[in-house]
């Protein structure tokens, strides 16, 4: 790629998992690319989203986990959130000298500062131009904040994952992702926590006879659940918050957390004048990931699409650019099978043709299967576990979900036989290591 009269070959603006994991090895071909990061470098994933957030999970799992082996390791633990607050910043805080290390490293220019487009070439940054011959648009997703009278004493995720001490009552809106793993953290430390839904269904794209379980299972640790809750306004009372709801309703709490979504990064970035398309889910990309504007392209959260907005949809694309840049390729992106899971207790985790879809579908039978009919699952004294695996009729796995402390692993372990579309003699080639959850998933095949 020729530098041109540009002062970079490629500019992305952000600097997330959208970014860095194909810019790195980008630049380290000798491309000139340059990075623009506002905020921490890394993006949301390792500083305000996964990793930080497992952190905190982790000591919550190992008490189910505990609770669960009664009777041969004594169950009366001690989660202390501000040492595991604490404990998160070890783990974080070091990413984002150690990602800006790695992108400078291999000759990326990092800029710190927000950039907005002037042309089509052009960006400007504390008030400086910046030109480049291509641009990667991967500015992310914020979190959305209800328009509601009494909004400023509302919180989000970040916030939550920053308080030095935990709330006695806390009142979660919304039952999504966010909604739901905060609720599992914050009540297996200890909190009341309420969960308010807009509608009578939580994780609408997870399998509902599963989520129902993890709700009860909620609500069994004194998680109260509000279905149908239209939210009106808030207020605060010398510190006790209230959340009015469904005309004369309230629940009052210490703390309340905003978990009704993200919204992407698409405003002050001078999209429309350069005559970039975009909507209220993101910005229009082509099966090359490039907007309506040809030299420039997207990646990560920021982008409308109907895969999963997660971290390694993020990387996909990234490294998809970066082959798309060096010539590597000029086929139009081909998404694998992209797992998800929500970190609940117990977990959910999908990959492929959800049950709901296979039910439409005359040639794919669906498998229900107990996890705990293997003796491997029995080891841990783990008390409830299904998953159901959909199949072709010619026996090829296609899509599976499973509910189980160990859900994660399972669909982990599951994915090369739907994204490769191993044949049954394949998978009998295939010999996992012996005792382990992943041979426990395998010999479910
Ligand atoms: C609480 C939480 C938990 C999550 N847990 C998981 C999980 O367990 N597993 C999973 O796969 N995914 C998880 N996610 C989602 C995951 O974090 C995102 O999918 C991923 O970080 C997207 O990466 P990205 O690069 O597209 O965006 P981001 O990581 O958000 O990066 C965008 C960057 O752009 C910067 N930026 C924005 N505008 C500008 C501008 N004008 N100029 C310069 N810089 C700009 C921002 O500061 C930001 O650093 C979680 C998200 C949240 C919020
Ligand atoms: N484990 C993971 O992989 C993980 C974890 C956290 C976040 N994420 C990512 O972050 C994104 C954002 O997560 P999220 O949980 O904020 O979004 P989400 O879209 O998963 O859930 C938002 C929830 O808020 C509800 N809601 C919206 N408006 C409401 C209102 N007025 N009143 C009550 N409820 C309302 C929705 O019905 C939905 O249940 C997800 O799309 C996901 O990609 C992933």
């Amino acid at each position: 790629m020729s530098t041109n009269s540009y002062d970079y070959d490629v500019l992305y603006l952000g600097s997330g998992h959208g970014t860095f994991d194909g810019a790195i090895p980008l630049a380290a071909q000798g491309i000139n690319v340059a990075v623009v990061e506002s905020g921490l470098v890394g993006g949301t994933c390792p500083n305000r989203g996964c990793n930080a957030k497992i952190t905190l999970e982790a000591p919550v799992a190992l008490a189910n986990q505990v609770s669960e082996m009664h009777g041969l390791v004594n169950p009366l633990l001690d989660l202390n959130w501000q040492n595991t607050v604490a404990h998160k910043h070890e783990v974080i805080d070091a990413l984002p000298e150690f990602i800006t290390n790695l992108m400078q490293d291999n000759g990326i220019t990092l800029i710190k500062g927000r950039g907005h487009f002037v042309d089509s070439h052009t960006i400007i940054v504390n008030g400086k131009k910046i030109s480049a011959e291509k641009f990667v648009i991967a500015t992310g997703m914020h979190p959305h904040q209800l328009d509601l009278p009494g909004r400023q004493i509302v919180n989000d995720s970040s916030a939550f994952m920053n308080l030095k001490k935990l709330p006695k009552r806390i009142t979660i809106i919304g039952a999504g992702y966010i909604g739901m793993e905060f609720a599992t953290i914050a009540s297996g430390f200890g909190s009341q926590v309420t969960v308010m839904m807009r509608g009578d269904k939580a994780l609408r794209k997870f399998h509902q006879p599963f989520v129902e379980k993890v709700i009860n299972k909620l609500s069994l640790a004194g998680v109260t659940v509000i279905k149908n809750a239209t939210i009106e306004s808030f207020s605060d009372d010398f510190g006790s918050k209230t959340v009015h709801y469904n005309k004369d309703q309230k629940v009052e709490a210490d703390w309340i957390l905003d978990a009704t979504g993200r919204t992407p990064n698409t405003t002050s970035l001078g999209l429309e004048a350069i005559g970039v398309d975009y909507d209220a889910d993101g910005i229009i990309v082509n099966d090359y990931l490039q907007t309506s504007v040809s030299h420039i392209y997207a990646s990560g959260d920021v982008i409308k699409k109907t895969q999963p907005k997660l971290t390694p949809t993020a990387i996909f694309e990234s490294l998809y650019l970066m082959k798309t840049f060096t010539g590597e390729t000029d086929q139009p992106i081909v998404y694998p099978a992209i797992p998800s899971t929500v970190f609940t207790t117990p977990r959910i985790a999908k990959v492929g043709i959800t049950p709901e879809e296979a039910k439409q579908k005359a040639d794919l039978t669906i498998s229900t299967n107990n996890v705990l009919d293997n003796w491997y699952r029995n080891v841990e004294k783990e008390t409830f576990g299904e998953n159901k695996l959909i199949y072709t009729q010619s026996h090829q796995l296609v899509g599976a979900t499973e509910i189980s402390n160990h859900a994660e692993d399972v669909i982990n372990a599951l994915l090369p036989a739907i994204e490769l579309k191993l044949t049954p003699e394949q998978i009998e080639r295939i010999i996992p290591i012996f005792p382990t959850i992943g041979s426990a998933a395998w010999e479910n095949l």
